[in-house]
């Protein structure tokens, strides 16, 4: 681990979570959304931009990877002084970004949860074909965690999921490239939202119920960023996840409704609860909504 909190003259050492990721100018999915839930959970969150998109909750307009040296120049800048205590991908957009990043995982031992953004809500592509078998022999034996929608365990397994025993098969299939826990989410599924989780050894199942909404933008993104806040607090795999799960649920019945299209969730939702809570007055710290 690259974490080096013991060396510094602080008196209060924060978890750290780095997210190396495409940046939403729509604020609701990549960097910003990971960004925000590491401040939700109270993690100090760092980031290597990948790519910049021009987008909003109705369309991804452009995108615009940045160069390679750059991507590993922000990942070693910030790793070298601060540290990280976990770290995630999002949009890796191709295979010579996947292949860095691989290196540096490597060079600087990070535990490392895998978000593998292959397209947004909106149906535009963020990851080349091509980068898939990238993706496959190179992130994927470095992670710790991944965390597939059902597209993209499909396009990682190469069948069709339809039920809840394919979803345990690819999770087997995933598990088998080399990945220690695997989450096949059940976000595009039609009935309830049962993620599946498997360790090598046992599965379980997070249900929770359908938020009827199409305020959907950046739950993947922020799903894998909560698992690697909670890990950078310390939790054991399997209750990072839970607790993810718990907090995207929430995330997604109190999101603002902002934009036209596939709105961002709540990050910020357990300090509106508190500061919306009678506790605090009959109006609350920010008054009642
Ligand atoms: N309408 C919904 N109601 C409740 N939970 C949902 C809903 N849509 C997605 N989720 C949950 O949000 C997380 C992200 O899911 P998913 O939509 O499958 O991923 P992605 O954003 O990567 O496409 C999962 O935990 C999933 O179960
Ligand atoms: C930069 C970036 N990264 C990831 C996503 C995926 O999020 P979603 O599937 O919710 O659109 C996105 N739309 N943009």
């Amino acid at each position: 681990m690259s974490r080096r909190g013991d060396e510094e003259g602080n008196r209060r050492v924060s978890p750290r979570a780095l997210t190396i990721a495409g940046s939403d100018s729509g604020a609701g999915a990549g960097i910003q959304a990971d960004l925000k839930t590491f401040a939700a959970l109270e993690v100090y969150g760092l980031s290597a931009i990948t790519a910049i998109t021009a987008q909003n909750t109705r369309s991804v307009y452009a995108a615009y990877e940045l160069p390679v040296e750059l991507i590993e120049a922000q990942i070693d800048a910030v790793l070298e002084d601060i540290g990280a205590d976990a770290a995630k991908t999002g949009m890796l957009a191709s295979p010579q970004i996947i292949e860095a990043v691989a290196g540096r995982v490597r060079k600087w031992n990070l535990r490392l949860v895998v978000d593998p953004v292959m397209r947004a809500k909106s149906g535009d592509a963020l990851l080349q074909s091509d980068a898939v078998q990238a993706l496959r022999s190179q992130l994927l034996p470095l992670a710790e965690v991944i965390t597939p929608n059902l597209p993209e365990a499909e396009i990682l397994v190469g069948g069709p999921i339809d039920t809840l025993e394919d979803m345990r098969e690819a999770a087997r299939r995933i598990h088998a490239l080399g990945v220690q826990h695997v989450v096949v989410k059940g976000g595009h599924s039609s009935g309830e939202p049962i993620d599946v989780y498997f360790d090598g050894q046992q599965f379980v199942e997070l249900r929770s119920q359908r938020i009827k909404t199409a305020h959907t933008h950046g739950t993947g993104c922020t799903f894998s960023a909560a698992i690697t806040a909670l890990l950078a607090r310390g939790l054991p795999v399997e209750k990072a996840v839970a607790g993810a799960k718990r907090y995207i649920t929430e995330a997604i019945r109190q999101a603002p409704g902002i934009g036209h299209g596939h709105g961002p969730v709540e990050h910020f939702w357990q300090w509106r609860q508190l500061a919306t809570s009678t506790d605090a007055g009959s109006e609350g710290l920010i008054g009642a909504s």
